[in-house]
């Protein structure tokens, strides 16, 4: 295991918890291609970590650099300097990151990441903002970040804005992870993407209907994630979460979800976390409080 980049000089450590879309339906195209959704969101306890210090020269530093993303670029920098320009803070920051989930896997680690910034900052420099008002902020910077930054499982629709809490079972998942990155525009862009699916009563969606519009358009493009998905279906009822590239199986306990993550090839890593309706995020905070 490697040393975590998180220094002793951290005044602030927060988790950055994955989440799993339990199903995601595809309602149509918006006039700005955004597309209209149904979706089960429940957070895992496995996740990212990030530290905050203080800063008082206003600047903004992540000290942790991600492959293929510029510094400027990295969500954590893109909301801190959102929230300090919209609240006029003069207060900076230093942040760093261990990043611990796979980008790009339909976990929502970038978006989780962006929340935890929002609620850490809002935090460390005492602004007082509301969650409504993070939430704003956080949806121009990704359709999932108001779900992490509420840190509720939610019933989402609209393009994941619009959130009813729902309360679910709490089972094991297994989360395999292919390895390759998928990307969220390419297969909303697929014109062989589902985009008519009726809508769903929230309780029928609760007792278990639904599917994952995106699987089939997934499969085809990504090899590496209808190989993973034909593995896990051996074991388990498996299915892709967001638009992938991870794909998921629910047991009632760890031991059987460990049973099965040690019977999968060394090609396919994967990791075994608890589904939670209330994120590690809210209860950290919620001891800080
Ligand atoms: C579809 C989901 C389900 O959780 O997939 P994952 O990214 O988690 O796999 C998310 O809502 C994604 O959220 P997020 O990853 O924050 O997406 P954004 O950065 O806002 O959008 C990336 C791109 O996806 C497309 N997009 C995204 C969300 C949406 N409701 N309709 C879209 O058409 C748009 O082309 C957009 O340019
Ligand atoms: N802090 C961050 N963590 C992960 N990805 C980030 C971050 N900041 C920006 N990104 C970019 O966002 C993309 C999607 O990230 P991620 O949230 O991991 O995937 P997904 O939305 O599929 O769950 C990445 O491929 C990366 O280019």
């Amino acid at each position: 295991m490697t040393a975590s980049p998180i220094p002793a000089s951290a005044e602030l450590i927060l988790p950055a918890p994955a989440k799993l879309n339990l199903m995601l339906h595809i309602l149509g195209r918006r006039d700005d291609g955004y597309h209209e959704l149904q979706t089960l969101f429940q957070f895992l306890d496995h996740g990212d970590e990030l530290g905050f210090a203080l800063r008082d020269d206003g600047e903004i530093r992540l000290h942790t650099a991600i492959d293929g993303v510029p510094h400027d670029g990295n969500l954590i920098v893109r909301a801190a300097r959102q929230l300090q320009r919209q609240s006029g803070c003069r207060l900076g920051a230093d942040i760093w990151l261990d990043k611990r989930l796979p980008m790009g896997g339909g976990i929502g680690g970038g978006s989780s990441d962006a929340a935890t910034t929002l609620l850490g900052l809002n935090h460390l420099w005492r602004l007082g903002w509301d969650e409504d008002r993070l939430a704003a902020l956080g949806l121009g910077l990704g359709a999932d970040v108001p779900v992490f930054v509420r840190g509720r499982a939610a019933f989402a629709e609209g393009v994941g804005e619009k959130l009813q809490p729902v309360e679910l079972a709490e089972p094991w998942f297994l989360v395999a992870v292919p390895q390759v990155l998928v990307s969220t525009a390419e297969v909303f862009n697929d014109p062989e993407l589902t985009r008519d699916t009726p809508a769903s009563t929230v309780r029928s969606l609760l007792e278990g209907g639904g599917r994952n519009d995106c699987q089939p358009v997934v499969e085809k493009r990504y090899p590496e994630v209808r190989n993973a998905l034909i593995l896990l279906n051996k074991f388990v009822s498996a299915r892709l979460t967001g638009t992938g590239a991870c794909v998921f199986g629910s047991f009632p306990t760890r031991g059987d979800a460990d049973k099965v993550a040690r019977q999968l090839p060394a090609t396919l890593p994967s990791f075994v976390a608890q589904g939670r309706n209330i994120s590690m995020l809210h209860r950290r905070l919620k001891e800080l409080a």
